[in-house]
């Protein structure tokens, strides 16, 4: 295991407050406020160009924001650069040095801080150990592959003893099956470490399987800071909504009464799950995830639709409708309930008992 890890004794909180930051005239954060606790695991998530990047950077210390202060173990870290904040940064794509093997790259960021040469190699064997790399480390970077190459970036940063993890978009490079891979593997070694740590992602299966708390970023502004499962089944914005997850927006009117809540859309009303959602009667659009759909009994009084497509995903089918008045709209089931759809099929669509719909003014 990389040194200063197994205890987790280095682990620090790290606040943002009222981080802006402009390049140019253009601003790019605009005061992000986040609180991450000790030992946590937090993700970044959203579009290109949200300004992830510019966030991790600004934690790093490679960037300096323009309003605000960032505090790291509970000191103001402004102006102080990358080393001395106790940060340690893997990008995506990996930054070893090609003339050198696996262990004398893990070995040379030791060197680099000053310790002797044999400490180094003792300490970089651990490290590549930590990784699972402990076959390859003579191994120069071309007779790895991307993913054994990533292991080696991550134990070269670990190996330091970093108070706090950064990782921008560290699986980018890899393909599928090795990114769920190297998920678990960074996963399991954030756990063993408990070193904070925060990674800039714009794959939400990603964030959602690794984060303990998901920040979703748009246009700069942070939309949401939650659990996964907040953020998936409760989005606090329309913007979160739409990019975590698929969901159907559906214009609707929603009259409440004593009787509960319905929706009343183009074709069909749908009564709400109780307890009621905190929205006022009125306009509403009506986020709707494939997976609350359920195929209603053909006399109900939800909305009608034709299917057009049925795409079998092994464990579930996913199915594309077209309702009554001709608006796309999704939904999904478990294969295992025996629902048979083929195109062409006429529907009648109710909800889940318990589904969670979402209603933004
Ligand atoms: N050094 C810079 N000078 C000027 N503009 C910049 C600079 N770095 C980033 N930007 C701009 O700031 C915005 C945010 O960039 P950033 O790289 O932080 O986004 P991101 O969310 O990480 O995007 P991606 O997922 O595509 O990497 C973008 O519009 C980008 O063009």
């Amino acid at each position: 295991m990389p040194p200063s890890s197994d205890t987790g004794q280095n682990a620090a909180n790290i606040r943002l407050e009222g981080v802006s930051h402009r390049f140019g005239q253009t601003d790019v954060i605009s005061d992000v406020s986040l609180d991450i606790a000790d030992g946590e695991f937090v993700a970044l998530l959203g579009p290109s160009g949200c300004g992830k990047s510019t966030l991790l950077r600004i934690l790093a210390g490679l960037q300096e924001q323009t309003i605000g202060r960032v505090l790291i173990g509970e000191r103001c870290v402004d102006g102080l650069p990358p080393r001395t904040r106790g940060v340690g940064i893997v990008f995506q794509n990996y930054a070893l040095f090609p003339h050198m093997t696996a262990l004398a790259n893990v070995a040379y960021g030791l060197e680099a801080v000053g310790i002797s040469r044999a400490e180094a190699l003792v300490r970089a064997r651990d490290a590549l150990a930590g990784v699972q790399m402990t076959p390859f480390g003579e191994r120069k970077p071309r007779a790895l592959s991307g993913g054994q190459q990533q292991r080696v970036a991550l134990a070269r940063t670990l190996a330091i003893g970093p108070r706090i993890l950064l990782l921008d978009e560290p699986l980018a490079a890899l393909d599928k099956n090795l990114r769920l891979d190297m998920q678990l593997e960074i996963r399991r070694l954030q756990r063993a470490l408990r070193i904070t740590t925060v990674m800039v992602t714009h794959d939400q299966e990603e964030a959602m399987g690794m984060a303990d708390r998901i920040a979703v970023l748009n246009a700069g502004c942070v939309e949401q800071f939650d659990t996964p499962e907040a953020i998936y089944d409760r989005p606090e914005t329309l913007f979160v909504a739409n990019f975590v997850g698929a969901a159907n927006m559906l214009e609707a009117e929603l009259q409440g009464g004593p009787e509960g809540f319905r929706l009343h859309l183009a074709d069909g009303t749908l009564d709400l799950a109780k307890p009621a959602p905190a929205s006022r009667p009125g306009r509403v659009q009506a986020s709707i995830r494939p997976e609350h759909w359920s195929v209603a009994p053909a006399d109900g009084e939800g909305p009608t639709a034709t299917v057009s497509i049925v795409t079998p995903l092994g464990p579930s089918a996913l199915v594309d409708l077209v309702l009554s008045d001709g608006r796309p709209c999704r939904f999904s089931f478990p294969r295992a309930q025996g629902v048979h759809l083929t195109p062409g099929d006429q529907i009648r669509l109710g909800l889940q008992p318990g589904a969670a719909i979402r209603l933004f003014v």
